[in-house]
């Protein structure tokens, strides 16, 4: 049975001690409801990785993760982090391609594909976005840009590489709009997905596979989106940043 995941990307939210206390409250509500094959995952600012890792220990279904991670594995790149490093502190997911990061910081497919290599190399779990915007979803291209995105990034991976990626698929339209693509929505591009990872490798590793929804998830879509039979969990943005409203959405798999 694949994993199901909740993760939350906090993104360039939370100094140093309102990260630690909305951690700390999250693990102490979702300690008994991640359970077996399901697992959270916070993903935070750098500066708070070490401190998140140290707090998760002890709860097997509790893991923190990075938002980015540089391509290269060291060297003179000043403000950058590697790969090695966020390991290094216990993190076990580093979010990559975000929007966020293809919008405003010009990572392309090419970029993201040597990034995933390195995370890989570094043994980090990438949770690895995808979506199309508004424009290319009226212009009926949303399809061939999931699908360039997938060939692009991570199609190049083996098969046993590949099986250590989760993916997520978040609508620009959708995130931190308030407009959550409907569960008919989300399942079509989910179940596409998981069609082309079969069509490249083989069903087994699609079946395998854990796609994440993100975009505007929050306590009231949680449960409708995590019911269709191909989204596996959430990627979640501005509610992961209120304990209850997050905790909310993990139990929204039960
Ligand atoms: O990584 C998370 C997504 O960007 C979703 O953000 P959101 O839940 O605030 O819409």
């Amino acid at each position: 049975m694949r994993k199901k995941i909740v993760a939350g990307n906090w993104k360039m939210n939370m100094d140093y001690n309102e990260g630690l206390s909305l951690f700390s409250e999250v693990i102490n509500m979702v300690k008994d409801e991640a359970t077996g094959s399901q697992q959270v995952v916070v993903c935070s600012p750098f500066i708070h990785l070490h401190s998140l890792a140290q707090l998760a220990k002890g709860y097997a279904n509790v893991a923190v993760g990075a938002q980015n991670t540089h391509q290269n594995e060291s060297g003179a790149f000043t403000g950058e982090t590697s790969a090695k490093m966020i390991k290094s502190v216990g993190a076990a997911y580093v979010i990559l391609g975000h929007s966020e990061r293809r919008q405003y910081f010009g990572e392309n497919n090419e970029l993201l594909a040597k990034k995933t290599d390195t995370a890989l190399a570094n043994d980090l779990k990438p949770i690895f976005c995808i979506g199309e915007t508004l424009q290319e979803r009226e212009a009926n291209e949303h399809f061939g840009i999931i699908k360039s995105q997938l060939v692009e990034g991570i199609f190049h991976l083996d098969e046993a590489a590949f099986s250590k990626i989760v993916i997520a698929y978040e609508p620009v339209w959708a995130i931190g709009t308030g407009v959550t693509a409907t569960s008919a929505q989300a399942q079509e591009i989910h179940a596409f997905i998981r069609a082309e990872i079969a069509a490249k490798y083989n069903q087994a590793v699609a079946d395998a596979t854990t796609i994440l929804y993100g975009g505007s998830c929050n306590p009231k879509n949680a449960a409708e989106l995590f019911a269709q039979a191909d989204i596996d969990g959430g990627l979640i943005g501005g509610a992961s940043l209120k304990s209850r409203d997050f905790t909310d959405i993990v139990k929204a798999f039960n």
